[in-house]
């Protein structure tokens, strides 16, 4: 499925460029150049090597509140102030920079991991980055995705202006990979990140959330495995978005559709990716055996090896037990997608649907599109399964209810699923409690992660917004813009982009 892909901030822009760079190193072209990143400071564009320089945009640069250089000697009028949040005490002593040092956020260049200055630079700086939005061409992709660090106030502010931008331009899907912190980053960084998912699963078509803290594998401090994590999110996407962009080597009929892809993406809410490979025995993978195979002569355990059937079936287990980008229930979700990437002569249409039968009986649903990828002279085979709309997902509730305890949201408006839930049986007031994570907008109702839930529905002039997150979305279709919806023909305004946290945000408490 061709793909554009639009980095933001310091995670994105890494992220992006490790995609870019994968997608050259498998050959599966899927973004036909049609890439972006976005950066309030120019310092992760000097570690690109994939993105073209004409392609990095810094954006921000006569903002008074955004610091451009990193000053040993930062005095406090750079600083930004978020509802009782200094920005001098947040991150500053639990996030190191990429060098290991600590630095204060005054010395941090770009928005100092302030949401509200993001949003309010991306809503100044909206001409170009219209500008540099219009180069991508629609017509050459299915889907753009927006990926950025959510717990950054760049990735965050300005990564949710541009997912709405898109929505309002584009008529193809818009997806958002937004990396959720660690455990171990300050507080601000997950009340941002619980604000920034909260916005953007209301907005965008479906948001794909990869856990630092799970990918981190205790080490510490987590930038030292950002080139691990960033690794396995580049194989896993390029696995998933590329798979079918491969130059066609050898016929399939069960070849992946990237139709199906995007298919099972339309139940929106949040979405995880599974991928495991198995090395099979290159000896049985000659024309002749697959070819007496096909024709019912071969012994259907092949002198003691496996069958097809229970490789595959081995290999989509091991996907079930494996790690995902985002844990979660797996029986929890909507619809799945299989990719089986491999020899054709080692995928057998009855290994296909052994594979697609295991993954119906284990999440639960009827819902499974499968596809494959034949790779002639792999001597590997992988399974690379997508997750669409999971909704029971602890590590959200965890974040929702660290920015409850830090005081982002009132108590009485969340409806986590872990032990600050308030929506319990015996609560008489919340929504019933279904075991699935919720999100709760600061109007106190609920957003309900799961986007078959009548909580959120596309209107005529687009996104109905439930002011998630303190993001004023807005309506679509006013005036003050340049652009036009391309459904309505509005203008479609400049809009206001909030990030409000409560009076009771944290204050210096806010320091992990
Ligand atoms: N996996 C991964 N996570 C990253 C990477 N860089 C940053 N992060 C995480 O992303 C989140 C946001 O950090 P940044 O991307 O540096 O922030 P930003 O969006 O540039 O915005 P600022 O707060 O203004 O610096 C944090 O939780 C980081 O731990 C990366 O290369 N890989």
């Amino acid at each position: 499925m061709k793909l554009a892909l639009i980095g933001v901030g310091d995670a994105g822009t890494r992220i992006v460029d490790r995609l870019v760079a994968a997608e050259a190193e498998t050959g599966r072209w899927f973004t036909e150049g049609n890439v972006l990143a976005f950066n309030t400071a120019a310092h992760a564009f000097d570690e690109t090597e994939s993105i073209p320089d004409e392609r990095q945009v810094l954006i921000g640069d006569t903002h008074p509140d955004v610091t451009q250089r990193v000053a040993a000697d930062a005095d406090d009028t750079s600083s930004t102030h978020v509802d009782g949040v200094d920005a001098d005490d947040t991150e500053a002593a639990s996030d190191s920079d990429r060098d290991g040092s600590d630095k204060s956020s005054t010395e941090r260049p770009g928005v100092g991991g302030d949401p509200e200055v993001g949003a309010d630079v991306a809503t100044t700086d909206l001409p170009e980055i219209r500008r540099a939005l219009d180069s991508i061409d629609e017509t050459e992709v299915a889907a753009t995705m927006v990926v950025a660090g959510l717990g950054g106030g760049t990735g965050a502010g300005v990564g949710s202006v541009i997912v709405e931008e898109l929505q309002a331009v584009h008529e193809s899907p818009v997806y958002a990979l937004g990396v959720l912190p660690a455990s171990t980053e300050s507080d601000r960084r997950a009340l941002t990140a619980a604000r920034g998912i909260r916005t953007l699963v209301p907005l965008a078509d479906a948001v794909f959330p990869v856990d630092n803290e799970a990918w981190r594998h205790g080490v510490e401090p987590v930038d030292e495995r950002y080139d691990a994590i960033n690794d396995a999110i580049a194989t896993r996407i390029v696995g998933l978005f590329g798979a079918g962009e491969r130059a066609p080597t050898s016929p399939s009929e069960m070849r992946i559709d990237p139709a199906d892809i995007r298919r099972t993406l339309e139940v929106g809410g949040l979405a995880s990716i599974g991928r495991e490979t198995v090395t099979i025995e290159t000896d049985s993978s000659g024309l002749m055996a697959r070819l007496l195979r096909l024709l019912g002569l071969a012994d259907d355990t092949r002198g003691g090896q496996e069958t097809d059937a229970a490789t595959v079936k081995r290999l989509v287990q091991q996907v079930l037990n494996a790690e995902l980008t985002l844990p979660c229930d797996i029986t929890s979700t909507d619809r799945a997608l299989l990719i089986l990437s491999g020899p054709p002569s080692a995928i057998s249409r009855k290994g296909f649907e052994t594979g697609r039968y295991l993954l119906e009986e284990e999440t639960g649903t009827v819902e499974v599109l499968a596809g494959d990828e034949p790779l002639p002279d792999a001597s590997t085979i992988t399974a690379t399964v997508l997750f669409a709309n999971v909704t029971t997902v602890p590590r959200i509730d965890e974040l929702q209810a660290r920015a409850t305890a830090a005081g982002a949201f009132e108590p009485s408006e969340t409806g986590t699923d872990g032990a600050e839930d308030t929506g319990g049986a015996e609560d008489t007031g919340g929504a019933e409690d279904t075991g699935d994570t919720t999100l709760t907008d600061t109007d106190g109702g609920t957003v309900d992660i799961d986007r078959g839930d009548d909580d959120i529905e596309p209107t005529d002039d687009g996104i109905e917004s439930p002011n998630v997150g303190g993001t004023d979305v807005g309506e679509r279709g006013t005036a003050d813009s340049d652009k036009t919806d391309p459904d309505t023909g509005d203008a479609v305004a400049a809009r206001d982009h909030e990030f409000e946290f409560t009076d009771d945000a944290p204050g210096e408490d806010a320091e992990k």
